[in-house]
């Protein structure tokens, strides 16, 4: 087999390395370093505390001994005051910051995820709490909160997290239809482990962003609170010096100059800070709407007896909504059977319900999708109607599925071998070292010349051929009984498709597994299908043997189709694959 797809990978710069090397980024942590480095430290710095008052260093001018940078009207250490006032600071970012993120991102990835009555409910709650005006509503709590600025701070978390929470839930609405997240959930993977490992490393780099501002902004509405007189008195703030600083003006204007160059600083720094790091992180925001999931049913599920064969479907409907309040019906009266180890071809022109009929069978449709009238049963048990923690169940581990688009289904933020290895532990009882022996021998099976390096690759460093290859390795690792391979090689050129289609063939007839293999390509279905089924405008128009339909088409559609692509050498003489594993 072939390998001629490998391609060498390139060096991915991580997001900490071109913050390192943005002086805009540097610069700013360095001011903050040092500021908060300097709080903390403050005891070590100065010998005075921040509420303790000379009466003979009143208004002390700067350089004062004792007083490096002058005295207060109080006759209050400034130096001390400020580096207490950068402890006040940080510890005013860090809550309304933190109570911003706990609230704003779990709403956010919940109503963004999880059904249209979830994201109802969430979006109401914060619509209200975006009535309130703000600052406002801080000072007429004063009573509540005691003056105490971190009852304060805990209050304002909770009036930014609308912010945040509209960002996480546009992203997570944009990235749950990616088809990588739907390989995922077809791979078997719950909601927590898709929500931790897809779409919070989407949201993660905007919600960086977003909270370098917010622990500006947290830091300068403390402040501003502070220079009004709401909150505690004794406790030392930017606001509160630039209050005081401001009634001396003219006596001792620098009294007033030190805290705002402090406040300036800081809220400045964090502001340059966030405008980096948007550059440092650009390239994970939200991506096109494409396909979802879920399984909306408008009919009565059927009884399951057990028998049978391993997938039959049976007068399948799917429909979806028309502008006009109608449903417009895409696939109609579609009735197909799998028997275990056999090989169906599922042909027709594009738009012709192929793909629809396949992922109903997975129980991927799109959310607005309407399943309404048939049955699917999977060994006997139905799946229409069934809910989608036990499709979860079958998918990936009974049922795996190889997509057309290699590319879409893997996901850009992680290496090739960790999605392996995540999908094999979801689907089968082994430890994360079991998973990656498992993970390299299987690249080794699929035709992979270096599994290692292909395993420590991201997409982006891998060719068409090898993601493909790489999906099939994942499918096939919980050994299916049922393969659903939709255009398997549409994506690819013609040798790598040649070599895609061998290793199909040698891996069904190695597993002895059945595959509804999904296709618009005669050749594909003569090379490696028992069964074919021919569809048309949302109906299947004829079923049979392939060499019976091959030698004599019985509907003029087959026929035309047949004529326009075939000749006589491409038909298979060798048995059917169900008949070469049973020997
Ligand atoms: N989200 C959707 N909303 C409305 N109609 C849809 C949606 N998805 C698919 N359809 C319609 O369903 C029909 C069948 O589509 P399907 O993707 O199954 O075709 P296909 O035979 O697999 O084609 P192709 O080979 O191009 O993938 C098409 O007419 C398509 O327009």
């Amino acid at each position: 087999m072939s390998t001629s797809d490998t391609a060498a990978p390139e060096a991915r710069v991580p997001a900490w390395r071109r913050l390192a090397k943005d002086p805009q980024a540097v610069a700013a942590f360095a001011v903050l370093f040092v500021i908060f480095t300097l709080g903390l430290l403050a005891p070590l710095v100065t010998g005075h505390g921040p509420n303790e008052s000379d009466l003979s260093a009143v208004n002390a001018p700067v350089g004062s001994p004792g007083h490096p940078l002058g005295a207060d009207e109080s006759g209050r250490d400034i130096l001390a005051r400020l580096l207490h006032s950068a402890r006040t600071a940080a510890v005013s970012a860090l809550i309304g910051t933190g109570v911003a993120l706990a609230i704003g991102v779990t709403a956010g990835l919940v109503g963004g995820y999880f059904g249209r009555r979830v994201r109802f409910a969430t979006e109401w709650l914060f619509n209200l709490v975006m009535t309130f005006p703000g600052v406002l509503l801080l000072i007429v709590l004063m009573p509540l909160t005691g003056g105490d600025y971190r009852a304060t701070m805990l209050i304002f978390g909770v009036l930014l997290a609308p912010g945040l929470y509209r960002i996480v839930r546009n992203l997570v609405l944009g990235v749950k239809h990616e088809l990588y997240v739907d390989a995922a959930r077809v791979a078997g993977l719950g909601d927590a482990r898709i929500l931790r490992r897809h779409v919070l490393s989407v949201v993660r780099g905007p919600v960086i962003i977003a909270a370098a501002f917010m622990l500006g902004s947290s830091i300068a509405v403390q402040s501003g609170l502070a220079f009004l007189g709401v909150g505690s008195l004794e406790i030392p703030s930017f606001g509160a010096m630039i209050s005081s600083g401001f009634r001396n003006l003219y006596i001792a204007p620098a009294q007033f100059l030190w805290p705002s160059l402090a406040l300036g600083l800081t809220t400045a720094s964090f502001v340059l800070l966030g405008n980096a790091l948007r550059d440092a992180l650009e390239g994970t925001g939200p991506k096109p709407l494409k396909i979802g999931s879920g399984q909306r049913v408008a009919v009565a599920p059927e009884d399951g007896d057990g028998e049978g064969a391993l997938l039959e479907v049976r007068g399948l409907a799917i429909a979806y909504p028309a502008p006009n309040g109608s449903l417009k019906t895409v696939v109609e009266d579609v009735s197909l059977t799998v028997e275990k180890g056999q090989v169906l071809g599922l042909v027709g022109e594009s738009g012709s319900g192929k793909t629809q009929t396949a992922f109903a069978t997975l129980g991927v449709l799109p959310a607005e999708a309407v399943v309404t009238g048939g049955s699917i049963r999977f060994e006997g048990r139905e799946l229409v109607g069934l809910d989608d923690h036990a499709l979860s169940r079958l998918r990936g581990k009974e049922i795996a599925y190889i997509p057309q688009e290699p590319m879409s289904n893997l996901d850009p933020s992680y290496r090739v071998g960790a999605q392996l290895v995540e999908g094999v532990r979801a689907a089968l009882p082994v430890s994360a070292r079991e998973a990656r022996q498992r993970v390299l021998a299987l690249l080794e099976r699929v035709g992979i010349a270096d599994p290692k390096r292909c395993f420590d690759s991201y997409p982006h460093q891998i060719s068409g051929g090898m993601a493909q290859r790489v999906l099939i390795a994942g499918a096939v690792a919980s050994r299916p009984k049922l393969l659903i391979a939709d255009e398997p090689t549409t994506a690819l050129d013609v040798t790598v498709q040649a070599e895609i289609l061998d290793l199909l063939r040698d891996l069904q007839s190695e597993l002895g597994m059945a595959v509804l293999l999904v296709t618009h390509n005669f050749g594909v279905v003569a090379d490696l299908c028992d069964r074919i089924a021919v569809m048309r405008e949302g109906a299947i128009v004829e079923s049979g043997d392939v060499r019976d339909v091959f030698r004599e088409p019985r509907h003029p559609y087959t026929r035309m189709l047949l004529d326009s692509i075939l000749d006589g050498s491409a038909v298979r003489e060798d048995r059917p694959a169900a008949e070469r594993s049973l020997t």
